[in-house]
């Protein structure tokens, strides 16, 4: 809706009213309109403010509406022409957001009025759309190319003084925003209107135009990656640059239907509301984001200054917690302070306003210790030590005898068993699982896992925490990899027997990268170092001594098995940290893969030893076979329990393993591809390997189709357990 009312007399005001965020539905608009004609009507009018309920402005275009086939055809345009021809000046009052359409509305108005703390921006591009309420043909007529086409292509929200510097808007106040909006009103009656319709103006000139937009170009075809929405907005905005306004207008709204119709928005709008579901978190003993209340983490200890324990001292203190910093002796003390302090030094150079928000050179803010004793204080402690059981349930010991009763007492593991961790301590309800991405100041994804005796309090403060990192924290069950590095395993091991039956790693790599993911999986293990997986695996008596003798070189417990990356590990190939892994580098820590000739006779030998015929595989296979173990798995994973719902498999592969958000995450592109097709695909691809189990059909996925292949927001309710719906 929007509420007509009267500032004073000469003042009509139009509220828009939408909660939470005033998004622009047909009814809105369609108010909006009425209040348009009344205004126009009513010749004691003289001026109209557009502003938005509960210091909102709005945050654009309903976007469960897309999928409405009545929305259809309905074209916002319209009615940003109908505010821009209106014979009164109308002001915007932009308070808390002018986001996609809302910005548009903006536009639409004679004069833009923000609060200091307004953000505004056209982020269509993220949910794969463009700007198809004219925006890409007004805002480079008001605030030039190179910056209409980066607010355009970034989708970034940028604060009020930005658009003030930039000219988007025309006043920036500190108090109330309405107030100031009426007094601007007042003030242009009877000014006239033409220089203020950006419809009207032309854009502005480059010198160097063509050149400017050629190399624009190449910047974003790089960067998109068969994402299309980001090149769709550039024609949109080099058209506003080629075009009258009104062919202009026909361009954006050719290229949006595009989009609309891509699938990538579909995508990309599942993605906006998967990341909202999961932060409405269940478990399967009932308790939930509603009954659990967080505890306030006043301060935070660390332990461990390892890649990932630098990493999580640096989120805390971005997000102004307190942190006191613990190592083993002072030798790994001051290697672990030097490179946190390095991380933090970086981190405060892009903030804005430099090191002193960040505030750690203050000891009170982050201390640096080998001692236990300062830990009897803190309210939390992430334990971030490497994967190696003994040592965290020591370590897990001691907290327990030091730490407060109340505190809560956090794992940094990528696989280990939550429950056994938390045995060794006086008080398992306030253990609870945080598995960090690395980078972990940079990577948005925090696993949260939850052991059998972990308290919901425990949870909803694991979950807060991850909000106030500025993270997307997915709750999880106990098991071995959790979700995400379980649904890893069988994609990583397709990925090897890949290359056993005659592949290479640069054609793996490639066809995964091509399907949108940063990198592929050998490029991935070289960067995140094989070493680490076949320490896992000498631990597990997978490799190394503990193999019992007379174990067939591949097969581990009845199972066909790959002892191809212990191979590599043998020969000191550990990844890019020792310059060769599955490819080669120029030096140790290099950066650029080379395909390795090394490997490629090795590999030739290795089938000869082993009786291995080899054969070409195609993209198809490479892609179905990685991608439909993972998936197999993720279906295991619903059917057990560990993940309630397929939202949060695809949550968690966005923001930690690089999955194209373009795509959905691996369970929405299941049921994108069909889950008739990926059963059959499975089936055969297990009928031609029945020694791996991975590529054996779950019987969740089986169940599925059997019942005609329902949406995915069904496929819960077909669980025979109570299921974990949101
Ligand atoms: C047609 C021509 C072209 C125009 C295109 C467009 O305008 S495209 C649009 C371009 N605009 C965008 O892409 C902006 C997208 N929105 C945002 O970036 C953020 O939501 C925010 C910054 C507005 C608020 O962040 P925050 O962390 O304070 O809060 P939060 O994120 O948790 O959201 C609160 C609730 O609002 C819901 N909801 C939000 N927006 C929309 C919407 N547009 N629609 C519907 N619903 C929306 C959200 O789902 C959630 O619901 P829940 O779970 O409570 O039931």
């Amino acid at each position: 809706m929007a509420q007509y009312t009267s500032a004073s007399t000469a003042l009509a005001v139009i509220r828009l009213r939408n909660p939470p965020v005033n998004a622009l539905s047909l009814p809105v608009l369609q108010a909006l309109e009425d209040g348009l004609k009344r205004a126009d009507a009513d010749p004691s009018v003289k001026a109209i403010m557009i502003c938005g309920e509960n210091g909102k402005f709005s945050a654009g275009a309903d976007i469960q509406g897309f999928s409405l086939p009545k929305t259809r055809g309905i074209s916002l345009g319209h009615f940003v022409s109908l505010i821009e021809r209106c014979e009164k000046p109308v002001v915007a009052a932009i308070e808390g957001v002018a986001l996609g359409g809302g910005l548009e509305v903006a536009l639409g108005c004679h004069y833009r009025v923000a609060h200091v703390k307004a953000r505004m921006g056209l982020p269509e591009v993220t949910i794969g759309l463009l700007p198809g309420g004219e925006g890409t043909q007004r805002l480079p007529r008001l605030i030039g190319v190179p910056a209409a086409l980066d607010i355009i292509t970034t989708g970034r929200h940028i604060p009020a003084t930005e658009a003030l510097k930039l000219g988007l808007v025309d006043e920036v106040v500190e108090e109330n925003t309405i107030e100031a909006a009426i007094r601007l009103a007042n003030k242009v009656i009877g000014q006239p209107l033409e220089p203020r319709r950006l419809s009207l103006r032309p854009v502005p000139k480059l010198p160097n135009m063509e050149a400017f937009l050629s190399e624009a170009l190449v910047k974003l075809k790089k960067q998109a990656r068969r994402y299309l929405a980001p090149e769709l907005c550039f024609q949109a905005v080099r058209a506003a640059t080629e075009l009258p306004f009104a062919d202009g207008v026909r361009k954006e709204r050719e290229l949006f239907n595009v989009l609309l119709t891509s699938g990538q928005a579909q995508a990309l709008q599942y993605a906006f509301f998967a990341e909202r579901a999961v932060q409405k978190w269940t478990t399967p003993h009932g308790s939930s984001w509603q009954n659990a209340s967080p505890q306030p983490i006043h301060k935070a200890a660390v332990i461990g200054l390892g890649t990932m324990g630098r990493g999580i001292v640096t989120s805390l203190v971005k997000a102004s917690i307190p942190v006191v910093a613990l190592e083993q002796n002072l030798e790994y003390l001051n290697t672990g302070r030097k490179a946190v302090m390095l991380l933090l030094e970086r981190e405060a150079m892009k903030m804005e306003q430099g090191a002193q928000t960040l505030d750690f050179h203050n000891p009170a803010r982050l201390q640096f210790t080998v001692d236990f004793d300062a830990l009897r204080d803190v309210d939390l402690v992430i334990e971030a030590v490497f994967e190696n059981m003994p040592l965290k349930k020591e370590i897990f010991q001691k907290l327990s005898r030091i730490c407060k009763p109340a505190a809560f007492l956090c794992t940094n593991t990528s696989a280990l068993n939550i429950d056994e961790i938390a045995s060794a301590t006086s008080r398992p309800q306030q253990v609870v699982g945080t598995h960090f991405f690395s980078p972990a100041h940079i990577m948005r994804l925090l696993e949260i896992i939850y052991g059998h005796h972990t308290s919901p309090t425990a949870i909803a403060t694991a979950v807060q925490l991850g909000k106030v990192l500025k993270k997307v924290g997915v709750v999880v069950g106990n098991c071995f990899g959790f979700a995400g590095n379980r649904m890893m395993f069988p994609y990583v091991e397709q990925a090897v027997f890949l290359l056993e039956e005659g592949s290479r790693p640069e054609a793996v790599d490639q066809v995964l990268e091509d399907f949108g993911f940063k990198i592929g999986p050998f490029r991935m293990s070289d960067l995140a170092g094989l070493d680490v997986a076949w320490r896992s695996r000498k631990g597990r008596g997978l490799a190394g001594d503990s193999v019992p003798p007379g174990t067939p070189a591949r097969q581990r417990h009845g199972r066909r098995y790959s002892p191809l990356p212990d191979l590599l590990c043998e020969n000191g190939r550990f990844g890019q940290k020792t310059g060769k892994g599955w490819y080669q580098y120029e030096k140790a820590g290099g950066r650029t893969a080379k395909p390795d000739p090394w490997l490629h006779n090795v590999l030739t030998q290795y089938r000869d030893t082993h009786h291995i015929k080899t054969r070409f595989i195609d993209q198809e296979e490479i892609l179905e076979r990685c991608l439909f173990s993972l998936i197999n798995e993720g279906f295991d994973i619903l059917a057990e329990g560990i993940a309630s719902g397929p939202e949060h498999l695809d949550v968690i592969y966005i923001h930690g393993y690089g999955w194209p958000k373009h795509r959905g995450g691996p369970m929405f592109y299941a049921s994108t591809v069909g889950l008739p097709r990926v059963l059959a695909k499975l089936q055969r691809y297990s009928e031609a390997h029945p020694d791996v189990p991975a590529l054996r059909p779950s019987t969740f996925l089986k169940k599925l189709v059997a019942v005609g292949n329902p949406p995915l927001k069904e496929w819960m309710s077909y669980l025979s357990r109570p299921s974990n719906k949101l």
